[in-house]
């Protein structure tokens, strides 16, 4: 693992329209966000870049981990720290030899998948749709805690759960042996993003993952 304390809560960044996502990144990381995820599915390069760069700049100012979706030519650029791959982005294991030093992530929705992407070099997993989202479409069935859990014991990096997690549902993904969650809706969607980053890492304190482990 490049990440000697794996950071437990991944905020992602949600470019819907009308989203601000640069004061959202802020309230997160006011509140202690460990890991600003940059996923950006709109406009041109050039602004994505300059968005990934601000994130970049605030996470360091704040001692917390920059990861940028999709991309490991924008994570480069930017000088992110790590980049999370899913099924349609350029395979874990070309991203393993671009960027040797940074984070890895990859999205694993079966355990046969996450055993390839460990044997790739991924340095954790997205697993996901633990639960049913409103802010992705096209995804699969939920997975379930069963599902989240079966990969958990396939693999021995640290899992992420993603989709449809909430304060109410922490207990029970870490419970079900997640390092961590990642959300968009639970804090893109507050009216306080920064008390809901704030309720999000209290809720993965209770559950037992200190600073997250
Ligand atoms: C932590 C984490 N897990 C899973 C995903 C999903 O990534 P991907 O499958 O590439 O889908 P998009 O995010 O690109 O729509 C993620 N972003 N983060
Ligand atoms: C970007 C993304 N990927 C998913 C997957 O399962 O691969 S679910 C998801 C969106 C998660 O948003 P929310 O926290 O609002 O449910
Ligand atoms: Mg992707």
């Amino acid at each position: 693992m490049r990440v000697p304390s794996f950071p437990p809560l991944h905020v992602i960044t949600d470019d819907r329209p009308g989203r601000d996502v640069l004061a959202t990144v802020t309230a997160a990381l006011s509140a202690g966000a460990p890991c600003i995820q940059v996923r950006t599915k709109h406009g041109r390069d050039r602004d994505r870049l300059t968005l990934a760069r601000a994130v970049v700049e605030r996470c360091r100012e704040a001692s917390a981990t920059c990861i940028v979706n999709d991309r490991i030519d924008l994570a480069l650029a930017a000088d992110a720290d790590g980049v999370h791959l899913g099924a349609d982005d350029l395979p874990v294991a070309v991203a393993r030899r671009l960027v040797a030093t940074r984070l890895v992530g990859g999205t694993a929705r079966d355990p046969a998948q996450a055993r390839r992407l460990v044997a790739e070099g991924a340095d954790y997993l997205g697993v996901g749709p633990v639960h049913a989202t409103t802010t992705k479409d096209g995804l699969p069935a939920p997975l379930g805690l069963t599902g989240l859990r079966q990969v958990v014991q396939a693999v021995d990096v640290p899992v992420v759960a993603i989709a449809g997690i909430t304060v109410a549902r922490v207990a029970e993904v870490v419970e079900a042996g997640a390092r961590g969650i990642a959300v968009i809706g639970a804090v893109a969607d507050a009216d306080d993003p920064a008390t809901a980053t704030a309720a999000l890492l209290d809720a993965l304190a209770d559950a037992g993952t200190a600073d997250g482990a």
